[in-house]
């Protein structure tokens, strides 16, 4: 899940993609990159880090233009200590191509070497967004070959694009001379919707992951983006769409709702605040079911996303909810920090406990998800080192129990904390004295409740079910080798480094 935005206006547009960044912050912390346009030139400028390290005066300035787009990284493919596999990615033909991408491709693997095979497509990185927006170029070639490009063949060419891209794909594209596209994969696993903003001169439109980014810039959600549509806006802001998928069924990711987006963003349709509401009392009656509510003296969330299950928890069950772990807000989202050694300990780093809220009380401490067990294990013991009497966790999500492929970076089962254990054996690896669970069904009615019409989410991490329903054994392998290949610190990667620029005799 990175954070993905592009716009078209009428006036410079480097600051505003800037803060839409900004507002996408919390989707990816490992690299961020604008690119611009100008005429048929592009103007880019990408890094590792955070948006206010990546971007300095001098960099701003020389990203010109009226169109561009932007993306934060988190990587679920190569590795986050390589600066080229940041976004935006480039290629110079046909045309010059810009793209940024927010997801997984499962058959990457197998599309490179088709790419290098019969596309003569060479792919320089480990990057999937690389191998994507390479078979973009290519079916734009092939689709404009002997006419002049419009939106029509800008259009066959992304239907030929579903057709050979599998996996999770929220898009984001520069056509140099002709605008801005962007679409989204026949399930609409990744969130992506367009917005608008009324100007003396004409409409200034925005394409980005959540709602959220678009209010916080001053433009109206105008919609979704729906599952295998793609809009095209040309340079002079026309805006075309078509659906350019077979099959498309939107199948959004129930991760969004439980953990990645933001509480003020509603995505197809649905408020992901009103989803944890709505997940906090699903799991209240869980806690009722499981335990009796005299036991609990207090309900305490764990900063920073679980704050609305915790208080609908809360009120449901009658019991006080207050504040007992402060957030530094210096210290970024741990679950999306690259390697297990830097997410423990960036726990401790993160939250500390205030004493007079656990001394001698049983508190229900509420997350939003357990997946490695990474926060939940230290919390714990921080409460108990505070002073609680008992220690009970309970979950808004149900146990994570299979690896992602669609954008979530959690590709091996062995590192997750519900796999092959049994209930007893997660709660003593937690050290908690009850540990409650959200229920798989429970946690999909939230959602629906809120869209009724929604065929289905997204939920393979919770319920082993992969949507598009064509991910291979082989996939599943070539995802986890490339990942476990990758460093898992600083010091690895610069290892790798070094070992690339003098390779043995
Ligand atoms: O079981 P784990 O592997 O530790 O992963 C789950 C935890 O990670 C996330 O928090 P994070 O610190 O990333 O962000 P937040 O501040 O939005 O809660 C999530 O909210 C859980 O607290
Ligand atoms: N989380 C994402 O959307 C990652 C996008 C892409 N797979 C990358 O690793 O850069
Ligand atoms: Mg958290």
């Amino acid at each position: 899940m990175c954070g993905i935005v592009g716009v078209i206006s009428k006036s410079p547009v480097n600051q505003l993609i800037y803060d839409a960044l900004l507002l996408l912050q919390h989707r990816g912390q490992d690299a961020a990159g604008i690119v611009t346009a100008m005429g048929t030139k592009f103007f880019m400028h990408k890094a590792r880090g955070m948006v206010r390290d990546v971007f300095r005066t001098r960099n701003m300035r020389a990203l010109p233009g009226t169109l561009g787009l932007g993306q934060v990284r988190y990587p679920t493919a190569g590795n986050a200590y390589s600066e080229e596999e940041a976004q935006p990615f480039y290629v110079n033909a046909p045309f010059g191509v810009v793209l940024v991408h927010n997801g997984n491709i499962t058959n990457a693997h197998a599309l490179k070497k088709e790419l290098f095979d019969i596309d003569r497509r060479h792919i320089n990185t480990e990057s999937d967004t690389e191998v994507l927006i390479n078979v973009l170029a290519h079916e734009l070639e092939q689709a404009a070959r002997d006419l002049p490009l419009t939106h029509e063949e800008i259009f066959k060419a992304v239907a030929a694009v579903h057709r050979r891209v599998k996996g999770s794909y929220a898009v984001i594209a520069l056509i140099a001379g002709y605008g801005l596209l962007a679409f989204r994969d026949p399930f609409g696993i990744r969130p992506l919707c367009l917005g608008a903003s009324e100007t003396a001169e004409g409409t200034d439109w925005m394409v980005a992951s959540e709602s959220v980014t678009l209010e916080g810039t001053g433009h109206r959600l105008v919609r979704d983006v729906e599952p295998g549509e793609a809009v095209f806006i040309s340079l002079d802001g026309q805006l075309h769409s078509r659906q350019c998928a077979e099959r498309p069924v939107l199948n959004p990711c129930v991760f969004e709702f439980v953990y990645l987006a933001r509480p003020d963003s509603v995505i197809d349709g649905i408020s992901v605040y009103h989803a944890r509401l709505n997940m906090g009392e699903t799991l209240a009656q869980r806690v009722i079911n499981m335990m009796p509510p005299s036991e609990i003296d207090v309900v305490i969330p764990i900063p920073e996303s679980s704050r609305p299950a915790a208080m609908q928890l809360a009120q449901k069950l009658g019991k006080p909810y207050r504040e007992g772990f402060v957030k530094n807000r210096y210290v970024g989202r741990t679950f999306i920090m690259p390697g297990q050694g830097v997410r423990k300990k960036s726990v401790r780093q993160k939250l500390n406990a205030i004493g007079m809220e656990f001394k001698g009380r049983n508190v229900l401490l509420v997350d939003d998800s357990i997946v490695r067990g990474t926060t939940s294990r230290e919390i714990v013991q921080m409460a108990r080192e505070a002073g609680a009497s008992k220690v009970f966790m309970a979950s808004a999500a149900p146990p994570v129990r299979f690896p992602n492929v669609y954008g979530i970076d959690m590709p091996t089962k062995t590192e997750l904390i519900a796999h092959g254990r049994t209930m007893d054996e997660i709660r003593d690896y937690i050290g908690c004295d009850a540990l409650i669970y959200q229920d798989v069904d429970a946690m999909k009615r939230a959602v629906h409740a809120l869209r009724p019409d929604l065929k289905g989410v997204e939920a393979s991490c919770f319920d082993g079910h992969y949507i598009t329903g064509d991910v291979s054994a082989e996939d599943f392998d070539a995802i986890q080798t490339q990942r476990a290949s990758q460093p898992q610190d600083e010091e690895g990667a610069e290892r790798t480094r070094l070992s690339l620029q003098s390779p043995s005799q």
